[in-house]
């Protein structure tokens, strides 16, 4: 059987994974990833009992039960790229084997749900709302790095998507992965609303802002809100959506994202106050994945 290598995983002297600073035995199989390190104090004042709190550089992160369930909060601060940590550190804990560095023969499924906030691409969608990502758009990239990406992407929306979008060369190709039904299901509601969400590697540029430095495609934002595929149109932009869906595909997770809206592109609105919108979203997340 392969040994993964000292170099490969890295475990801190106390046994603990390398960034994420927890253990095996210190994880839930449900758990919810919030972007700000801030957001964990506000999702564990919910909790019954508090089991650890661990922090990290922006890995804060806090095991606890609620109504008789064990559920797990991490931050993964701001990006894709610490996706990629976060969720093969979280699935290292589970499947791979710390003392002989092998991986295990039983396969452990986590269900991973990101509550996050992001900025809507479409007039309807106004600010507070809640939005359910059925689908991801990963304009970042990393799940190309990765073998296998052709088996758990949707194809023929990638297609039809950089098509349609006349898709800059210079740019990562985009990908396309879809969440878990099941626990979409959880997270469904009167005052949530479906949609698309594309995750992109920054916050301006990125995401067609233009504040000093213009942007390349100027209109690349028009071409999205005005593509359509099947009943599906793009909603949203953030961060953190695409690798979620794409790693948990790949590693045998579930995964599913929802939002706070507190911007929209459109009307050139953002939210006054979304964190006690955050706090109700929040309340029916734990609502969702507890009864
Ligand atoms: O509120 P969080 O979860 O951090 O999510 C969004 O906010 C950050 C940008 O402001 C990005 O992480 C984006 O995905
Ligand atoms: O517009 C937005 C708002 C929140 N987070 C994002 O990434 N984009």
């Amino acid at each position: 059987m392969r040994r993964i290598e000292e170099s490969e995983l890295i475990i801190n002297p106390d046994g603990s994974v390398f960034h994420l600073h927890l253990k095996p035995e210190d994880i839930a199989e449900n758990i919810i990833l919030v972007g700000d390190p801030g957001r964990v104090e506000l999702i564990s004042s919910f909790f019954d009992t508090i089991e650890l709190k661990k922090s990290n550089r922006e890995f804060v992160s806090c095991t606890g039960t609620l109504n008789g369930k064990r559920l797990t909060v991490v931050a993964t601060g701001i990006g894709t790229d610490n996706i990629d940590i976060v969720v093969n550190e979280l699935d290292a804990l589970v499947n791979i084997d710390f003392e002989t560095r092998t991986i295990k023969e039983q396969h452990t499924a986590l269900n991973f749900v990101r509550i996050g906030t992001s900025g809507a691409l479409q007039k309807d969608l106004p600010v507070d709302c809640w939005l359910l990502s059925e689908k991801a758009i990963g304009f970042d990239g990393l799940i190309n790095f990765y073998a296998g990406r052709n088996k758990v992407v949707d194809d023929d929306f990638e297609q039809a998507f950089t098509k349609s979008l006349n898709w800059n060369p210079l740019l990562t190709a985009p990908y396309v992965v879809d969440a878990a039904p099941d626990l979409l299901s959880k997270l469904v509601g009167e005052n949530v609303i479906k949609g698309v969400t594309i995750s992109a590697p920054g916050f301006y540029g990125p995401q067609g802002r233009e504040l000093r430095l213009p942007i390349a495609d100027a209109n690349i934002n028009d071409k999205i809100t005005a593509f359509r595929y099947d009943n599906h149109r793009v909603t949203n932009y953030e961060m953190e959506c695409s690798a979620i869906y794409g790693l948990s595909a790949l590693l045998e997770h579930k995964a599913a994202t929802v939002c706070v809206i507190i911007a929209n592109r459109l009307a050139g609105t953002a939210s006054k106050d979304y964190k006690p919108v955050m706090k109700k979203l929040v309340e029916h997340v734990l609502r969702g994945l507890t009864k």
